[in-house]
């Protein structure tokens, strides 16, 4: 039955009509927090008790997902499934992180052996690098690692390399390129010595255009170097899925990663997709974010709903979304090193839950993915918070903070947890008209002043937020918030009753894209496309600088 009809759906619309506000909901309940706060071992906290939603409503929210069947689709992540029909492809992410002795049959076969087989790969082709032993053409040791990939092959990697920046001593520096705008390739290579650099071309499919003009692209660079094809070998690596496709692009066998079709772009960074972040934590760090993210899978697949983080957050995305109608969520990690995490989980998040369509084709009756959005603290509050506060548009926020920094200021720590405590609370109670006159009136201001700002300066309060607080941002704590995030947006998936493990609709972009990639080179003209296509086009040819201008 889809989600806008169930009974129990049709209850929590009626609970909405008689929503207490969440200062009425704090007052009236003295255990509030205790209730709404939720742990993960010792290191990680969930508290949701600025969410506009009470125990009971919450209880109706899991029973609704145990009546949506939640605990069978939760049971098929770490079994055989088809949780991916239009692409008839399982859905088995969490194997990747399950410890070697563990069993998850995929087609009567299991995939653990595999896994590990290839982890095994990654461990010593990184060692070699670390070790000096796999070197460059001219003998010297690899220093930078270029990884050429786009979408899941590059914001998941991308964001941990970053967030873990203070683990990162193996001596390996890491860059990605990903945008098919030569600026990007481009301002890369710039600083970088191509005797001493290795790229890791990464695509699930190597057929991706803009991995595979940036790949080719960089084997010139190289080459121009080396000046000897047979030595670009030294310098590229690949990882994918697709073998055929690696070996004719001139990548040997020996030197690919694999990984498997059954984890999708967006859930593969725990393959080896995550390489580049083993050739720069090292790999017990990586093995440490695989741990982290297993714990989690343990607790989704363990945990009584009521209790069940992921399943929780998933279920305030509904209640939110599709009983309040708030279009989009925000997530606000409090770390600068944190500065990836919004679009690695726009990716996660609105690829796979953007559709209008159910599971059996039909069309969707209800709202589905969100917009997420983000940026981090306290950057945001000088930016877009003015809108949180006091704009017509509720947005539901989530804020994520780390209390122990290895940056040593801690002045400067206090104030980023300060200021995230502060954003929570004011989004929360806002300051009332009373209070503001009272303000104005000790400020000596004088009763028209008053009148004139005291609309302006009313904070409405009761804006829904999350705090998940964790003790410090290390390669265990990253997997498990991770695999937080994954396993939200499967959870949110099951319940809109949508397959959010393909992604159809980028397709026609770029099919259109190749037809004018032609008709910009002057191959083909416009008449295909849209009068306001084939006017931009003509534009383009007008001003296009001739070739070797540019
Ligand atoms: O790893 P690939 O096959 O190059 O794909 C890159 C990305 O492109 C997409 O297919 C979308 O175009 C993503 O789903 C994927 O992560």
């Amino acid at each position: 039955m889809p989600l806008s009809q169930h009974p129990l759906f049709k209850a929590l619309q009626q609970s909405a009509q008689h929503l207490p506000s969440l200062a009425e909901h704090f007052a009236g309940n003295r255990q509030r927090v205790q209730q709404l706060t939720f742990h993960l071992g010792d290191n990680l906290l969930v508290d949701i008790s600025r969410q506009q939603v009470c125990t009971s409503v919450l209880q109706q929210l899991c029973e609704l997902a145990r009546q949506m069947n939640l605990p069978k689709a939760i049971a098929g992540l770490f079994t055989d499934n088809n949780f991916n029909p239009t692409e008839q492809r399982a859905v088995l992410h969490t194997a990747l992180r399950m410890p070697a002795g563990a069993t998850l049959e995929h087609k009567g076969v299991n995939v653990i052996p595999s896994v590990h087989a290839e982890l095994a790969r990654i461990r010593h082709f990184c060692q070699q690098v670390h070790t000096g032993k796999w070197c460059g053409y001219s003998g010297q040791p690899i220093q930078d690692v270029v990884n050429i990939g786009i979408g899941g092959s590059d914001l998941g990697p991308a964001m941990v390399c970053e967030a873990l920046t203070p683990y990162c001593t193996t001596g390996i520096r890491t860059h990605f390129v990903s945008n098919i705008d030569p600026a990007h390739l481009a301002t890369t290579l710039e600083p970088l010595n191509p005797a001493t650099t290795l790229f890791v071309v990464s695509s699930k499919s190597f057929g991706t255009d803009e991995t595979m003009s940036n790949a080719i692209a960089a084997r010139k660079w190289l080459l121009n170097d080396c000046g000897d094809d047979s030595l670009v070998q030294l310098h590229f690596v690949a990882v994918s899925t697709n073998h055929q496709k690696v070996v004719e692009f001139g990548i040997a066998a020996e030197n690919m990663f694999t990984f498997w079709d059954w984890v999708g772009g967006r859930f593969s960074l725990w393959s080896a997709i995550g390489l580049p972040i083993a050739l720069a934590v090292g790999f017990e760090r990586f093995e440490a974010l695989l741990a982290g993210a297993h714990t989690m899978d343990e607790h989704l697949r363990t945990t009584p709903f009521e209790q069940n983080i992921p399943v929780l957050l998933a279920l305030l995305t509904i209640w939110n979304h599709n009983i309040l109608g708030h279009a989009s969520e925000g997530v606000f990690p409090y770390s600068q090193l944190m500065h990836r995490f919004p679009a690695f989980l726009q990716q996660l998040n609105m690829e796979s839950n953007g559709k209008s369509v159910m599971l059996d084709g039909t069309p969707v009756s209800h709202a589905t993915g969100p917009i997420v959005w983000g940026d981090v603290g306290s950057n945001s509050q000088h930016a877009f918070f003015q809108l949180l506060h006091q704009g017509t548009t509720v947005v539901p926020a989530e804020f994520i903070g780390f209390v122990n920094s290895p940056y040593d200021f801690p002045a400067h720590r206090h104030k980023l947890l300060a200021n995230m405590l502060a954003q929570a609370e004011a989004l929360a109670f806002g300051k009332s008209a009373a209070d503001v006159e009272a303000g104005l009136k000790a400020e000596g201001l004088s009763e028209q002043r008053i009148s004139e700002l005291l609309p302006s300066k009313v904070m409405p309060g009761n804006r829904p937020s999350t705090v998940i607080l964790c003790k410090e941002l290390t390669p265990h704590t990253l997997g498990s918030l991770i695999a937080l995030y994954e396993h939200k947006t499967f959870v949110q998936g099951v319940l809109w009753g949508v397959n959010s493990f393909d992604q159809w609709g980028v397709e026609l972009g770029k099919k259109l894209a190749s037809g004018l990639v032609d008709t910009l080179a002057g191959k083909s003209n416009a008449t295909a496309h849209s009068a306001a296509t084939q006017n931009l086009v003509k534009q383009i040819v007008d001003w296009k600088a001739p070739e070797g201008e540019q």
